[in-house]
């Protein structure tokens, strides 16, 4: 039977002389949106670079989630400038999808982030906001398994989050998808997480990993952070 979780152990990443993971494991739960919070620069982008294999843990006896079809949202924009937004999310899509089907497997994509007007622009040409739904949508375009998003909704604006969060609560009910997800905003968390992961530092421990079910309320999560 399939493990019901991803283990991933011996996580350790030292800079200069400050320790941000000794001996670390996590548990993430498979086919599961798992949310991590915790403070600011307690090491939430950095588990998700080591996992990712984007950063190196410090010791060799670690496995990544590479193993696993994955793809990212990262924060800062990585986008090519010289790529209208459909050729940019098409880059991604055509490793998957036959050329006949890759125009409306694209096109659907970008309707899941409401950016269809904008599938001509080039980034320079676009909000931070819209520049992120792309990034959304061309990490969705690919099957992953493993979905790593490092604040996926930062500089998009409430109205339009609460829309890309209903639609991907949507695709997670339907595809098997485990995502782990990082994020500052605790209603982000409460409306897409199903695990709640919070983070304490000096080094990275977990203080506690919560069901979000209708009894989890947001205050009880400020005083847990
Ligand atoms: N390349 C680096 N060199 C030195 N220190 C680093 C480097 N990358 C991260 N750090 C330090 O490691 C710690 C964890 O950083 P990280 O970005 O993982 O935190 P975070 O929890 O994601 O922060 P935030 O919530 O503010 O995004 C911080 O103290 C940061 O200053």
């Amino acid at each position: 039977m399939e493990e019901m979780t991803f283990n991933i152990k011996n996580i350790n990443k030292t800079y200069g002389n400050k320790v941000i993971f000794r001996d670390f494991e996590i548990d993430f739960y498979r086919d599961k949106v798992n949310c991590i919070i915790g403070k600011s620069g307690c090491g939430k982008t950095t588990l998700l670079n080591i996992i990712s294999g984007v950063i190196k843990s410090d010791i060799e006896d670690f496995e990544t989630l590479e193993r696993f079809k994955l793809s990212y949202i990262f924060q800062e924009d990585r986008l090519i400038q010289w790529l209208t937004v459909e050729e940019n999310i098409k880059l991604i899509g055509k490793k998957y999808y036959d050329e006949s089907v890759i125009d409306s497997v694209c096109d659907k994509y970008l309707e899941l982030v409401g950016i269809g007007e904008y599938k001509k622009y080039y980034p320079q040409m676009l909000s931070g906001g819209i520049r992120q739904r792309v990034n959304i949508a061309r990490a969705f375009i690919c099957p992953s398994k493993v979905i790593i998003m490092d604040e996926p909704f930062k500089s998009i604006d409430a109205k339009n989050k609460k829309m890309i969060i209903e639609r991907l609560k949507e695709i997670f009910k339907k595809e098997k998808r485990t995502a782990i997800f990082v994020t500052h905003d605790i209603e982000e968390a409460l409306l897409l997480a199903d695990k709640i992961f919070i983070l304490g530092d000096s080094p990275v421990n977990i203080k506690d990993i919560l069901d979000n079910n209708k009894n989890l309320e947001k205050n009880s999560l400020y005083s847990l952070i």
